[in-house]
């Protein structure tokens, strides 16, 4: 007996529509600077199956839609792709929901002359805002997050305490660089009113709270911060439910000296870039409503 073969999930779009809005209402220009991604869910199967595009959005359409939501402003990566899916799902009766995605990238004032200019920026490199809307018919799944963000510890960190077997040579450390590029995400509770958040103070919220949880504490291990930074938001942010961590630990190994006839008390390393740990954790609410479908296609997470 022969199987049938049939259309799976499906979802298509535009990815990666880089907009930069100026609002320039007064001499004092503001910058928004996004990299955003389009998909559209729904009845496709015609286009699939028959070749009848009669359903088709075409992703230069949505391509197009971006840049004119844009025109009417950004305000925040969240909002804006809000707006879009609240844009699709209510335009055409058969796009029952999608997922838009954005990167932004901030910019900075460049100083001149001791004053912050007017119209010139230079790059934050700091680290990459995202944000991620996944909508099924009215339910917005929204999760927030940051990447890159590169932090450094040179004390107050240590690593004991591991089962040794055979092929264990790792010393034991009570004094180490704890080093990481920070990737997070946190996703709101679902039912949240997102007209009610304030996305950009949250962000800046978030960010500082993940920074402070880095510092606070002596480190047992980056899996015992982690937790740390990620106990800190929930704490304080009601409005989210969890927050999942990818973090590498960076290690820093300390030079041998001893042939220059030199010591070494912990103030020369060998920065690895390879191979490294890799940290990867959720930290939830017990009473979370799990939500798997709106951590699907996020990659590098667990
Ligand atoms: O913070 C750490 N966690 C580990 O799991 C680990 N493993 C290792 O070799 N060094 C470290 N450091």
């Amino acid at each position: 007996m022969s199987s049938k073969i049939v259309l799976g999930d499906n979802q298509y779009g535009k990815a990666e529509v880089r907009v930069v809005k100026i609002t320039r209402d007064t001499d004092r220009h503001e910058i928004e600077d996004l990299n955003v991604t389009s998909q559209l869910r729904g009845d496709f199967a015609a286009a699939h199956l028959e070749g009848d595009n009669a359903h088709v959005v075409a992703t230069d359409t949505q391509k197009n839609t971006i840049y004119a939501l844009a025109r009417d402003g950004v305000g925040s990566p969240e909002a804006f792709i809000l707006r879009l899916g609240e844009h699709f799902t209510s335009s055409f009766d058969w796009v029952t929901g999608g997922r838009w995605e954005a990167e932004s990238y901030s910019w900075d004032r460049i100083q001149a002359h001791g004053a912050e200019h007017d119209h010139s920026f230079v790059r934050n490199g700091q680290e990459v805002r995202t944000a991620v809307l996944v909508r099924d018919g009215n339910t917005n799944h929204l999760i927030s997050g940051l990447k890159d963000l590169t932090v450094l510890k040179s004390t107050q960190s240590g690593f004991t305490g591991y089962p040794r077997d055979r092929y264990t040579t790792l010393p034991e450390t009570t004094d180490r660089i704890l080093a990481t590029d920070v990737s997070a995400r946190w996703r709101y509770k679902t039912g949240t009113d997102f007209t009610s958040i304030d996305f950009n103070k949250g962000y800046e919220d978030v960010k500082g709270l993940l920074l402070e949880g880095f510092t606070e504490k002596y480190s047992n291990a980056l899996q015992q911060t982690l937790f740390d930074m990620g106990t800190k938001v929930l704490e304080a942010h009601s409005e989210i439910d969890e927050i999942k961590f990818s973090m590498p630990n960076k290690h820093h190994f300390l030079v041998d000296l001893s042939p220059f006839g030199l010591d070494n008390p912990n103030e020369v390393f060998f920065a690895a870039d390879r191979p490294y740990g890799l940290i990867e954790a959720t930290v939830l609410r017990d009473d979370a409503t799990q939500a798997p479908g709106a951590w699907s296609g996020i990659s590098g997470f667990c």
